[in-house]
């Protein structure tokens, strides 16, 4: 029988209707409640850490769950997290950054509708995620409607319906369907790898959505307050130079030692500075390339990078170089 840690952190799966709206009440035993039949398949042991909506997911709490993770690594065959869903995506990001080599599944779920309500999506999903823990791959993954997205390709695009999540410039890893796993791509035989932990991050870092008419004064208070800044740009990745100058600011901004990263606002097939004038005069000397990481990989990424260094080049080189398939092109 695989042994499984069940680590908790609070989401809607865990929530019950108070005063004030759907609060993460349930602890870890009282969600397994729910599934009476999984106890007989599988030997779970559980390990609550918080009960948060996932609002409130703070940096730090991303490092108590990969530290959580690496102290039990070698007495389970796999990890299953209970999450929300809103901000489910970043942390799957981050604890793929924090923990690496993992030879074994690391699995986050969650549900858009409470485990103690009728109808739910809960049980499914807590149900497909055990299952998936027991597979012999390694890495940080969401399990959530039946889909199996790689940790760091997660965004959620739908606020009600079961389907919340989509992989973002990369296949499915896998489908589940009951007790049957279909992989997109055959598995690679894992080899015996180290687990590395490593939760440093600086925080001190900014998401800024361009929009025409933003104002470039925007970008001296943000130089006073960051060490690095992800840019929302346009289409391929173009900076506004007309009028209201942002490319001047990027330019002041990197000049001061932040470092900048331009990605795009669509969410499909990646930012390409080489097409037009508009991304070209960025400079691509200094100027982070995002490729086709989405941003809830890029923000969690440049916190843990700039946790260990904050010289401009190796931050643009660590951050350009894929981690747990992030980036593909
Ligand atoms: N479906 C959910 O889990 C949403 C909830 N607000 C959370 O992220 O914790």
């Amino acid at each position: 029988m695989k042994k499984l840690m069940l680590l908790t952190t609070g989401g809607t799966i865990a929530s019950l209707e108070g005063d004030n709206g759907l609060v993460p009440e349930l602890e870890a035993d009282e969600i397994l409640s729910y599934l009476p039949g999984l106890n007989t398949l599988y030997h779970i042991e559980t390990k609550p850490l918080m009960n948060i909506d996932s609002t409130n997911m703070q940096p730090e709490y991303w490092g108590i769950i990969a530290k959580a993770i690496y102290e039990n690594y070698d007495n389970y065959d796999g990890f299953v997290i209970t999450h929300g869903t809103d901000t489910m995506a970043y942390s799957s990001a981050a604890i793929s950054y924090m923990l690496q080599s993992l030879d074994k599944p690391v699995v986050i779920t969650g549900s858009q509708i409470p485990i103690s309500f009728q109808k739910t999506d809960a049980k499914k999903n807590i149900s497909d995620a055990v299952r998936f823990a027991c597979e012999k791959i390694g890495g940080v993954f969401i399990v959530f409607d039946g889909r199996v997205i790689q940790g760091t390709r997660a965004i959620k695009l739908r606020t009600k319906s079961y389907d919340s999540f989509e992989s973002i410039n990369y296949p499915y890893v896998a489908s589940i369907y009951g007790n049957k796993i279909e992989y997109s791509n055959p598995l690679q035989t894992e080899k015996k790898k180290e687990i590395k932990l490593d939760t440093s991050l600086c925080t001190d870092v900014s998401l800024v959505k361009l929009f025409p008419g933003i104002k470039p004064e925007y970008f001296d208070f943000l130089k006073e307050h960051c060490q690095g800044i992800v840019v929302e740009s346009y289409g391929s990745g173009g900076i506004p130079f007309h009028g209201r100058n942002i490319l001047e600011k990027l330019n002041e901004l990197t000049e001061s030692g932040i470092s900048v990263v331009v990605t795009t606002q669509c969410l499909e097939e990646g930012e390409d500075m080489e097409i037009y004038e508009v991304g070209r005069k960025v400079n691509q000397n200094t100027i982070i390339r995002s490729r086709n990481m989405n941003t809830e990989a890029i923000v969690p990424k440049l916190m843990w990078v700039l946790g260990k260094t904050h010289d401009l080049k190796r931050v643009k080189e660590l951050m350009e170089t894929p981690i747990a398939n992030d980036i593909t092109i």
